[in-house]
């Protein structure tokens, strides 16, 4: 069928009008790509080592279609073919991955390089500017309030709910006896459970299932997040509004601000309650006392995490420099509502609000992770978990007492299995800052440019020869003190280092001490999936792809060697 002259004029002057505005928008692209390879930002990334680019993707088509666990591949064979330093182009985006100590070591440790990278962005609509992602002044004067909240004593004024929530998810687990079952719903539960009663102060009355699902949408939130990292077109706002996944982060949102909304208005009535009756919260002194470990001062007992963790240059060590004395040592939630009220420092409740949320969220994923990991490490290595038990035998011998601050003290091996573990399956595997300004590292005096996105890849520095010997083999010996005291600090960060490290490490370190030898003075945990199977996601926070399944058997309480 021919067509008509004035449908060949038609078709022609359509093929125009797309025609002319394509080869504008390609040749526009292609000046931005040739003027942009001349700046001197791309110079400099480009001395870097690391794959080849295309243009205007740069390197952003090499993550398409890649399961977590396959972006957990590439990066190892990455690093395999490139060594400790690696760019990528995202685009025009920068991104440099460090696996050498001594090359994080200045970016960690510096007071101007502080600021996240602009992915961290994808959490503001859930965690807004709260501690982990806020910056600059608001960031300084809020670290400064929170960071005592973290302080050793409260912590142990924190022993008895540890230890009753640990015997409640003993009980839980009670009834997956003689299955396979996946060990980190029962870890997420509880360290939400722990979180609500210590950090905001929220008691067991008054607590409802809502804890589970938090637990739930976090995880779910968590992966959209993740995704938006390495599925480009996900990161601009107005392409992902459109997706199902914005859909789902509503929904996800609704149900994890329900429940900080409903642990603040309830913290803020029995506030008020009390205020009206004259009473005022507890004062540090009044909380420990009621505590089985009265009288145990901080500085009694030396645990390896002081001298694994003292050349951080971190304020958790010093926070007595900026301490606000032992009357105005309040519990998170109740320090804040306190100083709103009376005007001691400047936080509105919007902000409350926003470090409530960053708290729930970095105070338990983290450590429902890790002690997930270390469970199902144990249920893999008989011989260890032997060793731990033991330990537990010499202190409570086949009692069912609870565990004391002071117990905690003498949970030696059982601490070198906790780092060990924290080792090798880092809860926080990366973490990523821009730079201010340039930065000479170590490795071939390569200089990373201004404006660069440096992703400090935790996971891989814990496994670099350079540090352990056998750095894919778990031995908690890595930990004894005459292999540490000579290594490089910065070789060992799975809660960071510097002005911007963890600030509830020690909280993090004593509640999976107490959770994890409740477990294990109760239960013997079984894996038979071997390390070498277990499938890791890249995430915002380490997991399993497989799942943290164990099995369990009722422990006979007695030494090893009676067995
Ligand atoms: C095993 C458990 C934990 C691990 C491995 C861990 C790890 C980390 C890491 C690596 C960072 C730095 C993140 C970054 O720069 O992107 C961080 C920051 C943070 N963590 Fe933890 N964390 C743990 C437990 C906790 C707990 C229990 C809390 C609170 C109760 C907490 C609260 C925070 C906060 C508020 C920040 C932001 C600090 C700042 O930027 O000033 N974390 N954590």
């Amino acid at each position: 069928m021919s067509t008509s002259p004035v449908e060949e004029v038609q078709g022609y002057h359509y093929s125009r009008l797309v025609f002319y505005p394509l080869l504008l928008v390609a040749s526009s692209l292609w000046m931005l790509y040739r003027w942009q390879q001349q700046s001197r930002y791309f110079r400099m990334g480009n001395k870097l080592p690391g794959p080849a680019c295309v243009p205007i993707f740069g390197n952003a088509l090499l993550l398409l279609g890649k399961s977590p666990d396959q972006l957990v591949k590439l990066g190892l064979e990455y690093a395999d073919i490139y060594g400790t330093v690696i760019r990528g182009w995202i685009g025009s985006k920068l991104v440099i991955f460090l696996t050498d100590a001594d090359d994080v070591e200045p970016i960690l440790n510096s007071q101007v390089h502080i600021d996240k990278a602009t992915e961290y962005r994808f959490f503001k609509p859930w965690l807004g500017e709260g501690l982990l992602i806020s910056s600059g002044e608001k960031w300084r004067s809020h670290r400064k309030m929170i960071a005592p909240t973290f302080h050793i004593n409260i912590l142990k004024s924190f022993m008895t709910t540890f230890n009753q929530n640990s015997v409640n998810v003993v009980d839980k687990m009670k009834h997956e006896m003689g299955r396979t079952f996946d060990v980190h719903d029962h870890m997420s539960g509880v360290t939400v459970d722990i979180l609500l009663e210590t950090a905001m102060g929220i008691t067991r009355k008054t607590q409802d299932e809502s804890g589970f699902d938090y637990a739930m949408a976090v995880m779910k939130m968590c992966d959209i997040i993740h995704q938006r990292h390495y599925k480009f077109w996900l990161r601009f706002d107005s392409v992902f509004k459109f997706t199902s996944f914005f859909k789902k982060q509503i929904e996800l949102l609704g149900i994890i601000h329900g429940l900080t909304n409903k642990v603040i208005k309830n913290k803020k009535e029995t506030y008020f309650m009390n205020k009206a009756k004259g009473i005022i919260p507890p004062t540090l002194e009044e909380l420990t006392k009621s505590e089985d470990n009265d009288g145990i001062l901080a500085n009694d007992g030396k645990t390896l995490a002081d001298s694994v963790f003292k050349g951080y240059r971190d304020d958790l060590d010093f926070n007595d420099e900026n301490d606000v004395g032992e009357k105005k040592r309040l519990a998170f939630l109740d320090l804040m509502i306190e100083s709103a009220q009376n005007g001691t420092h400047n936080i509105s409740d919007h902000e409350i609000k926003e470090e409530v949320d960053t708290i729930m969220f970095e105070g338990h994923d983290t450590t429902a992770a890790g002690s997930s990991f270390v469970l199902c490490l144990l249920g893999v290595h008989q011989d260890i978990q032997r060793r731990v038990y033991d330990e537990l035998y010499d202190i409570f011998g086949d009692s069912d007492r609870p565990a004391t601050f002071e117990d905690t003290l003498k949970m030696k091996y059982l601490e070198r299995v906790i780092f060990e573990s924290l080792r090798m399956y880092p809860p926080v595997p990366v973490i990523a800052r821009k730079l201010k300004k340039d930065v000479k590292i170590a490795t071939k005096g390569y200089v990373l440019p201004a404006g660069a996105t440096v992703v400090i890849a935790t996971f891989k520095i814990h496994r670099n020869g350079k540090y352990y010997k056998n750095p894919d083999v778990f031995d908690p010996d890595n930990f004894l003190p005459e292999n540490t005291q000579d290594r490089h600090y910065y070789s060992y960060i799975p809660f960071s280092a510097g002005p911007r490290s963890c600030v509830g490490r020690k909280y993090a370190l004593l509640k999976l001490k107490v959770l994890l030898s409740t477990i294990l003075r109760n239960y013997k945990l079984i894996s038979e999936v071997p390390e070498s199977e277990f499938r890791l996601q890249a995430d915002i926070i380490l997991k399993r792809t497989d799942g943290f399944r164990v099995k369990i058997e009722p422990r006979r309480r007695v030494p090893s060697t009676a067995s």
